[in-house]
């Protein structure tokens, strides 16, 4: 990991952590959703750090394949590795898969358990990918336009370019969030999103969707 990196994720951790805490002075319970994939994992472990009223805090994810909850591939089991930890092992998560076999049989049982969270959330981290994804709103998803569109909660997704079944935000639920942060590593990512801020096509490059949120901007080289 470069310095420039951890020191990215230690200012990411501290914006959050300020975040979080000026939301506690006026209510009871706070909700942060987070990203997965490998970008997250220094900024969890800086965030596991503070010194924080975790009890009251709510996590979530922006999105989950749908994996076993012990699987390499799952955001949740990132997400208790590397930020549940500590002190902020207290907070309440609520990860985004159940029993179910597939994504469209557990959304609505996923989708009932996230409505008791304290919505709207204090703040959302995104990440995206190489192909201008973010949270699960892949360029070439079937369900691209409802995940954009839907009043609902969650969206189960197929993506071809994908492995896995997944189960994501959708972007109405992201969008009420008080505070948009976006943590992204490189220069092929800063690319991309050069390439996003350059045209309106959200279908092409879904974070578009988020740009104007505002979205606050957290890239290291
Ligand atoms: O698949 C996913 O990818 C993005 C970006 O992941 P990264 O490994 O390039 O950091 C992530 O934001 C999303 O939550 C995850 O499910």
């Amino acid at each position: 990991m470069s310095q420039a990196r951890q020191q990215l994720a230690v200012q990411l951790a501290e914006a959050v952590a300020e975040a979080l805490r000026s939301d506690l002075d006026a209510q009871q319970r706070v909700l942060l959703v987070v990203s997965g994939g490998s970008t997250p994992v220094p900024f969890f472990q800086a965030l596991a750090a503070y010194d924080l009223p975790w009890s009251r805090i709510d996590v979530t994810l922006a999105d989950e394949r749908w994996v076993a909850d012990d699987s390499p591939d799952s955001n949740a089991r990132l997400v208790r590795e590397h930020l549940l930890q500590g002190p902020a092992a207290a907070a309440n998560f609520v990860a985004l898969t159940s029993a179910a076999g597939t994504p469209e049989q557990g959304v609505a049982d996923v989708s009932e358990r996230v409505e008791s969270l304290a919505w709207p959330a204090s703040v959302v981290i995104l990440g995206m990918g190489g192909d201008g994804h973010t949270a699960s709103l892949f360029p070439d998803s079937r369900e691209l336009d409802l995940a954009l569109s839907s009043d609902e909660p969650l969206v189960a997704v197929r993506t071809p370019s994908q492995p896995q079944p997944r189960i994501t935000f959708s972007a109405g639920r992201l969008h009420q969030a008080r505070r948009h942060m976006l943590h992204i590593n490189g220069d092929d990512k800063r690319s991309v999103l050069a390439a996003a801020l350059g045209g309106d096509d959200v279908r092409a490059l879904p974070i578009r969707a988020f740009l104007a949120c505002p979205l606050a901007i957290y890239w290291a080289p």
